[in-house]
């Protein structure tokens, strides 16, 4: 039966992906957290050591925190075990990280791991392929209260997708965090805004905006379940892959 261990098993997606492993009939290896206290399942507890996780684990989910990146990632390359990803937040040196990691073991990252998330990035890709830079492209975003990360790493993949689209580079196109006398919008930018509040479990909405009439595409998570789904699906699929980079599209056939 394939056992899967969790990093950041105590958090809210710790816990949602411990309850979809238990319903698919798979076996909970194990979790990490920051303090390693208490059970992820009945008889189960939770540590602080990676490593151990790691060996005793077919594949590891990782949705914690960046700081906790390199030391998850060293522990899958000693044991030569696949990992998913799922963590947001990350900077250009996190992903050279990743990269290095995925030269020595399977591995998948994403900013999202739904099917909804990762059809929408497919059209605002086709929609910006299509469409000239005189269609503005703003994402918008909003989680709940707890988040603290922005923008979120789904607005930045579908900021990605709408820049693979355009044929241009994300970096050099997007303007986030506008406030104050910002000047005129850059033709061509892809602006991001973050909204946060509530229990909002992810919201995001990518608008092009041209002189005279707009196109407004969306999602709308209603519980997080449906992104440990998508991992669980990840983690099953990466097990037996070749060693490389992935992303949610092998997994979804999208
Ligand atoms: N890709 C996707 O589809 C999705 C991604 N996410 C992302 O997943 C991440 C987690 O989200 P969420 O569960 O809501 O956040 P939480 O804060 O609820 O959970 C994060 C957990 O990681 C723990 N942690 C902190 N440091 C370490 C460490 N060194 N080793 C192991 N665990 C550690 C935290 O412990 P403590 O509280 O003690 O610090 C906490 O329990 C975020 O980056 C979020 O954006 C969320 C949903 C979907
Ligand atoms: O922190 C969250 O909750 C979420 N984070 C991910 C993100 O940053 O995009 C995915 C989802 O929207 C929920």
């Amino acid at each position: 039966m394939t056992s899967i261990g969790i990093f950041g098993a105590a958090g809210r997606m710790g816990r949602a992906i411990a309850q979809i492993v238990q319903e698919a009939g798979l076996k909970i290896a194990g979790g990490t957290d920051r303090g390693g206290e208490g059970e992820i399942a009945p008889g189960i507890s939770i540590t602080t050591d990676p490593h151990a996780l790691a060996r005793q684990s077919d594949v590891l989910i990782d949705f914690s925190v960046p700081g906790a990146l390199s030391a998850h990632l060293d522990a899958c390359i000693a044991t030569k075990k696949p990992v998913l990803i799922g963590t947001t937040g990350l900077e250009p040196a996190h992903h050279a990280l990743i990269d290095e990691a995925a030269k020595r073991i399977p591995l998948l990252q994403t900013g999202n791991t739904s099917l909804g998330v990762n059809l929408l990035a497919a059209l605002v890709e086709q929609a910006a392929s299509r469409l000239g830079d005189d269609w503005d492209i703003e994402i918008v975003e909003m989680h709940h209260r707890h988040k603290v990360d922005a923008p979120s790493g789904t607005a930045l993949l579908l900021g990605e997708a709408a820049a693979q689209g355009r044929g241009i580079a994300l970096a050099d196109h997007s303007e986030r965090g506008r406030d104050g006398i910002t000047g005129a919008r850059a033709r061509g930018a892809i602006g991001f805004a973050a909204l946060r509040g509530g229990s909002v479990a992810g919201d995001h909405q990518v608008i092009f905006a041209a002189e005279g009439e707009r196109i407004e595409i969306g999602h709308r998570a209603e519980s997080r379940i449906i992104f440990a789904r998508g991992a669980v699906k990840g983690a099953r699929w990466l097990i037996g892959q070749p060693i490389g980079r992935y992303d949610m599209k092998g997994v979804l056939g999208l």
